[in-house]
């Protein structure tokens, strides 16, 4: 990646999904992704939170529907907050001000999602430490699906992802618009995903079709904008 990313931001665009995905490999370098692992890794134990099928640290406050109050955000992460600012896809009102940190063991992954209300609708994620697969699925559809049949999608099996995505370490990957809004997306739990060409970024990728990707504990970063809580002090 070269310093002036957003020149060139457009060849970076998924154009076989809905708009708009960006996908860019090597958005980080193999230091700064060994930095990234070894803070995490470092981080006080209170400030992980585990759940069912992965854990995770919030940082820069808890987003909320009345504004999110803010806490300051480590330097060491700040940096990467600047590189994905230097892209300029935010602008100055919606900056990135919330990290979600993930950790995946093999075979861990999260449900169909969407973000929602909470955050700007614009994600973006950096990998470390394994690639993933992510897949999307079409909100009706799995909305229905799971409302006809009165149980949870992990009670029943998915629909098929109407789109994949290959997430290699050190990527960047950029969502917003109709897949922020009008798609779920979520991470199977799996141990190992075979490469194929229903993966829509396949060409910005290393793996090749055919390829079987042994998965082992990804780290990422899940970078956002949570509105502020506007809040007035009255006394001060
Ligand atoms: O780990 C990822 O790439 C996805 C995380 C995610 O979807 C989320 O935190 O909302
Ligand atoms: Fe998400």
């Amino acid at each position: 990646m070269t310093e002036n990313m957003n020149m060139n931001l457009e060849s970076y665009v998924i154009t076989e999904v809905p708009p708009k995905v960006h996908y860019i490999p090597n958005f980080i370098t193999p230091e700064e992704e060994e930095n990234i692992l070894n803070k995490v890794n470092s981080s006080p134990k209170p400030k992980w939170t585990q759940l069912r099928n992965r854990r995770l640290q919030n940082w820069g406050g808890v987003p909320h529907p009345n504004g999110m109050i803010s806490e300051k955000i480590p330097e060491w992460l700040e940096f990467y907050m600047d590189k994905i600012n230097k892209l300029a896809v935010y602008n100055q009102s919606n900056r990135p001000n919330h990290v979600l940190v993930n950790e995946y063991l093999p075979g861990q992954g999260i449900m169909p999602h969407t973000d929602g209300p909470l955050f700007h609708p614009i994600v973006t994620t950096i990998t470390c430490g394994s690639h993933t697969v992510l897949e999307f699925y079409e909100r009706h559809s799995t909305e229905d699906f799971t409302k006809d049949q009165g149980c949870t999608t992990s009670e029943l099996g998915l629909p098929k992802p109407c789109a994949t995505l290959l997430l290699e370490r050190q990527s960047l990957l950029i969502l917003q618009e109709d897949m922020y809004h009008r798609h779920l997306h979520g991470i199977s739990e799996q141990t190992q995903d075979t490469i194929d060409e229903t993966i829509k970024n396949l060409h910005l990728c290393q793996a090749k079709v055919g390829d079987e990707l042994k998965r082992s504990t990804r780290i990422s970063l899940t970078i956002r904008n949570a509105p502020k809580s506007t809040k007035i002090k009255l006394f001060s």
